[in-house]
C-alpha cells in the first residue's frame, strides 16, 4: 500500500504518539500522589517501555527503587540487592524517556555531587525544559537509599523514608540515571535533580543522596515535551493532590539529615 495512505500514516502517527514522540519525558502518575501513599498503579513495565527504556521509578507497594537502563528494569530492594524485573511488574510512579543524548562531557578529576550539579546547571540553559542525565564511570563514593515494601493502609512517603535503609558504595563502577526538572513541575514531578544509581556489576544501587565521581562520561538529553499518564483507580480519583508540602518532597528526595 502507498506508505502515505491513511492507515500507514495513522499507524506511524500512532507509533509516534504511543512513544510520546522524540525528546519527550513520560511519567506515570505524579510525585504528589506517591507522597500521599498511592503505591499501586496499573502500568506494566512492558507498556512503560514503549515510552522509554531509560529512567527511574518504583514498584507497586513501594517495593524498592527502580532503575530503567538500556530497555531493562532493575529493582533495588530494601536490603540493597538488585533484581531484574519481569515486564509484567507494575509501577505506581515512573519517569522514562527514549534516551538520545545531545550533550557530552568527560570528567577526569574527582567531582562531588554539589560540583557536578553546579556544572550541569550551567549546561541546562533553558530552565523550562527537562533534561535526562546519564553519568557513567568510576565513583569514589555513592550514598543511596531504597524503600521497604509497604502494607495497607499505606503510610505517606515521608514516613517510609524517615527510616530508610542507606547503602554506601566506595570505589565502584556504575551509572547515575535520572532527570533534571524545572521548578514549575512541583507537585507533578521532582523539581531539580532526581538520580538513581546502578553498579556496573549489577549487584546494587538505589536512589542517590550523595556521590563523588572520579572519572566518568556525562550524557545529557534535553527533553522538550511532557507526556503524563494518570492512574485510573479509586485512590487516585479520590486523592486531594494539593495536600502535599513541597518542603516534604525536598526532604524525601534529598538527604534526610
Ligand atoms: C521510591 C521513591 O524513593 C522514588 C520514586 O525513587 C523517589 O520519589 O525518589
Ligand atoms: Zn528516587
Amino acid at each position: 500500500a502507498n506508505p502515505m495512505t491513511g492507515d500507514n500514516l495513522t499507524n506511524l502517527a500512532q507509533d509516534d504518539a504511543k512513544q510520546g514522540g522524540k525528546n519527550s519525558l513520560f511519567q506515570y502518575s505524579t510525585i504528589n500522589a506517591l507522597m500521599l501513599g498511592l503505591y499501586d498503579g496499573e502500568m506494566e513495565l512492558k507498556e512503560l517501555r514503549e515510552h522509554g527504556g531509560f529512567g527511574l521509578g518504583t514498584i507497586n507497594k513501594l517495593d524498592g527503587e527502580m532503575i530503567v537502563l538500556n530497555d531493562k528494569f532493575y529493582q533495588i530492594d530494601s536490603k540493597g540487592n538488585l533484581h531484574q524485573l519481569e515486564e509484567t511488574t507494575k509501577t505506581p510512579f515512573a519517569v522514562v524517556t527514549h534516551f538520545e543524548p545531545e550533550l557530552f562531557d568527560r570528567i577526569d578529576k574527582q567531582i562531588s555531587m554539589e560540583e557536578l550539579t553546579t556544572f550541569l546547571d550551567k549546561k541546562f540553559v533553558n530552565k523550562n525544559n527537562f533534561y535526562a542525565i546519564k553519568v557513567k564511570g568510576t565513583f569514589k563514593y555513592v550514598k543511596a537509599r531504597s524503600v521497604p515494601k509497604q502494607d495497607k493502609p499505606y503510610p505517606p512517603l515521608t514516613k517510609v523514608t524517615a527510616n530508610q535503609p542507606i547503602f554506601e558504595f566506595h570505589q565502584k563502577e556504575g551509572t547515575l540515571v535520572g532527570f533534571w526538572s524545572p521548578n514549575y513541575i512541583a507537585g507533578i514531578n521532582v523539581p531539580g535533580y532526581h538520580l538513581h544509581f546502578i553498579t556496573e556489576d549489577q549487584s546494587s544501587g538505589g536512589h542517590v543522596l550523595d556521590f563523588i565521581a572520579s572519572g566518568a562520561t556525562v550524557e545529557i538529553d534535553p527533553l522538550t515535551s511532557l507526556n503524563m499518564e494518570l492512574p485510573q483507580n479509586e485512590e487516585f480519583s479520590n486523592a486531594d493532590l494539593t495536600m502535599v508540602e513541597q518542603k516534604d518532597v525536598e526532604k524525601v528526595e534529598g538527604e534526610q539529615n
